[in-house]
Formats: structure tokens, C-alpha cells, sequence
């Protein structure tokens, strides 16, 4: 394929209702989507993950934006590609800005396997039919109104309930939880709020048969969690800390994570996720599909890598309707009893809506 046109837009969805982490409260979604064409007309779709502020790591929508125009465009348009693994390649010179690396190279992955004749999941190499899907859920106003929203959530079928916690919110909230729902599979996400020092408290958090505690201390440690991990027996799993199949391999030989959340942005893209998923595989690390609040594009790709076998915890990829009025996607991403079936169309398995998109873009420009 030869790309010859690319097409960025900043859109704006609005949440259904605001998602509050321990780093802050997201009302809105603003994010990029990336459209490619190649010279035979072939159209793929990516998305940036990047938020609207450098909270959950250093990259923005603006600083995404930057890197696609001046840098990864043009080291993209009008070359030869045979195969979305050179894009990893090509985009080596340039550090980090994964999730800038992984917008456009998520947009080739679509057009190889629509060229290929194939769905996204076939072309990463997966192969269930239907994927299992838990779902996350943010800091609330009262433990009350959380138990009902659980609640709510058990009854839809969601396989396991990630609840996001931070100092003062977090012993009691799970200690009440595991008392209303005995049966549920429960985990903690932290994103980063807490310190070694607080090992005491994380220790606590041992009587309630958590699945994993994610991210509980610094976003760029992988030193500290270490010496938590031996201090406490519910198994952590990193998210902020991972960005490569690098990163991985030290946090697992140092024993930081004996689980692997895995993000396409933040780790760069498709083919680095899928070396991160090898890897952990031949490690008898289990691995899941982590979320950031997409839109139906970067959903459809979650969803295509999580057919890949060694996933096997269910991951953050809720239905569409957990977060939008209209998704951007048709049909819409359905989770149904926990599961989500997987498309086996071409390309990334939806159609994309461009009326839809348009409706909600605040921006865009194009690249030729
Ligand atoms: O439902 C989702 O998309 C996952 C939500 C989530 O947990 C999250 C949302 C925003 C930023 C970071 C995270 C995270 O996984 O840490
Ligand atoms: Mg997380």
C-alpha cells in the first residue's frame, strides 16, 4: 500500500455521565481520529487516546497532533509499505509519543487487512469468535451510589468490575463490596496514588480476593512496585509503567507485575501490543485489554486485539453504550452477558459513521 492522503479530526463527544479517576474527572471526550487513504482508495481508521490534558501520561490531543504533522506523516505518505509491522520501524527515531504512533498506525493495520481480505483480529494472528469483557468504574459520591451502579453492571453480565480507588477511597469501598457481592470478580485500579509508604493500607486490600491491584504507585516506577509486590499477595498489574516490550520484560524480570494491562496507544501501536502479548505469553504472564474511554474506532481495535490467546482476564472494553449517546461505529459494540462477538468483516469489523464523526468535529485538517 502506498498512503497518499490523511485526514485528522479533533472531535468532541460528551460522556454519558463524568468518570472520575484519582488523578481527575473526564466530562467530556476529546480526542483525534486519523483517517488513511491509500492510492487504491482503501480508507482506515485510527484513534489517538491521548486526553485533552496530560494526566494519565505526558501526551495531549494537541502534542499528538504535532507529532502526526510534523513528524509521522511524513514519514509515512507516499512509501511503500508491505506489511503494518514497518510502521514500528519506521517510527523508531522518534521517542516515545506512542499514542501519536499508534493513531496513523492503526489506520494502516485497517487498510492491510481490508486489502488482505480480512478481519483485524484474523490479521493480528486472533482467533475467538467472542471475547470476554469486565468493566471499569470511577470514584463515586457515596459507597451507596457505587453498590448500585455495581449492581447494575453485575445484572448487565459484566464479567468483572474494576474499581478505581485512591487514598480514603478504597478499604472501606472494597470491604463493602465484597460483602454485598461475594461472587463477583473485583479489582482495583489506583493510577498511581499511592507510595511505598502507604504498603500498610495496600496490604489491606488482601482480605478481599482482589483479581489484581493495577497501578498502585508511581506511574513511571517499576522499582517500588517490586517491593510492594512482596508485601502484599494480591497480584499487581501495571498500566502507566509499560510502554514496550522493553518495559515489560524488565517489570517482569524484576518482579514489579504478575499481570499486564495493555494498551495499544500507550505502548506505541498494534504490532509492539502484540510483541508485549508474545512475550507475556511465553512468561505465563496473563494479559488484558486495557481502556481510554473510545470512541467506537479505537474500541473496534481493542476488540480485534483481544482475540489474541493470551488474553485471558476479561479487559476494560465496555459496550458503546456505557459511554456514548451514538457511537461513532455502526453496528454499535454490544456487550452482551459479559461478551462481545467479533466481527469477521474486513478491515476493523465497522462501518464507520462520517456523518456521525462530522457532527462531532471541532477540527480537522488534511495531509497529501
Ligand atoms: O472504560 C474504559 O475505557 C477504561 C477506563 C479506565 O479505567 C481509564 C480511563 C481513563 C484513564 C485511565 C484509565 C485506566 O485504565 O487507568
Ligand atoms: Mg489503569
Amino acid at each position: 500500500m502506498k498512503i497518499t492522503e490523511i485526514t485528522i479530526r479533533h472531535l468532541k463527544m460528551k460522556l454519558k455521565a463524568p468518570f472520575t479517576t484519582s488523578f481527575g474527572t473526564f466530562d467530556d471526550r476529546d480526542f483525534l481520529v486519523l483517517e488513511a487513504k491509500d492510492a487504491s482508495g482503501t480508507i482506515g481508521w485510527g484513534e489517538s487516546v491521548a486526553f485533552h490534558s496530560p494526566w494519565y501520561n505526558e501526551e495531549t490531543l494537541q502534542t499528538n497532533w504535532h507529532m502526526l504533522e510534523d513528524f509521522l506523516i511524513p514519514l509515512i505518505l507516499h512509501k511503500e509499505i508491505k506489511h503494518p509491522d514497518e510502521v514500528n520501524e519506521l517510527f523508531k527515531p522518534i521517542r516515545k509519543n506512542n499514542m501519536a504512533k499508534s493513531t496513523l498506525e492503526g489506520a494502516i493495520w485497517d487498510i492491510y487487512a481490508q486489502q488482505t481480505n480480512q478481519s483485524l483480529a484474523a490479521a493480528l494472528g486472533g482467533n475467538k469468535d467472542k471475547i470476554e469483557v469486565g468493566i471499569s468504574i470511577g470514584i463515586q459520591q457515596s459507597i451507596e451510589d457505587l453498590v448500585g451502579l455495581v449492581d447494575g453492571y453485575v445484572k448487565e453480565g459484566y464479567k468483572r468490575m474494576k474499581i478505581k480507588i485512591k487514598p480514603g477511597w478504597d478499604v472501606d469501598v472494597m470491604r463493602t463490596l465484597r460483602e454485598t457481592f461475594p461472587d463477583v470478580a473485583f479489582m482495583a485500579d489506583a493510577n498511581s496514588a499511592y507510595s511505598l509508604a502507604d504498603a500498610d493500607t495496600l496490604k489491606q486490600l488482601d482480605a478481599f480476593n482482589l483479581t489484581m491491584i493495577e497501578q498502585p504507585l508511581a506511574s513511571d516506577d517499576i522499582i517500588d512496585h517490586a517491593k510492594l509486590q512482596e508485601l502484599i499477595n494480591t497480584p499487581i498489574c501495571l498500566d502507566e509503567s509499560i510502554h514496550s516490550l522493553e518495559d515489560a520484560r524488565k517489570a517482569v524480570e524484576l518482579g514489579s507485575t504478575r499481570i499486564i494491562n495493555i494498551k495499544i496507544g500507550r505502548v506505541g501501536g498494534l504490532t509492539e501490543a502484540k510483541k508485549i502479548h508474545d512475550y507475556c505469553e511465553s512468561n505465563n504472564i496473563p494479559v488484558w485489554c486495557g481502556g481510554m474511554l473510545e470512541s467506537g474506532i479505537g474500541r473496534a481495535h481493542n476488540v480485534a486485539l483481544t482475540t489474541l490467546a493470551n488474553f485471558i482476564l476479561p479487559g476494560d472494553t465496555a459496550g458503546s453504550n456505557r459511554y456514548w449517546e451514538k457511537d461513532v461505529i455502526e453496528p454499535e459494540v454490544v456487550a452482551q452477558d459479559g461478551y462481545i462477538q467479533v466481527s469477521q468483516k474486513a478491515g476493523i469489523g465497522f462501518d464507520v459513521n462520517v456523518d456521525t464523526i462530522n457532527s462531532f468535529t471541532v477540527a480537522h485538517k488534511t495531509y497529501k
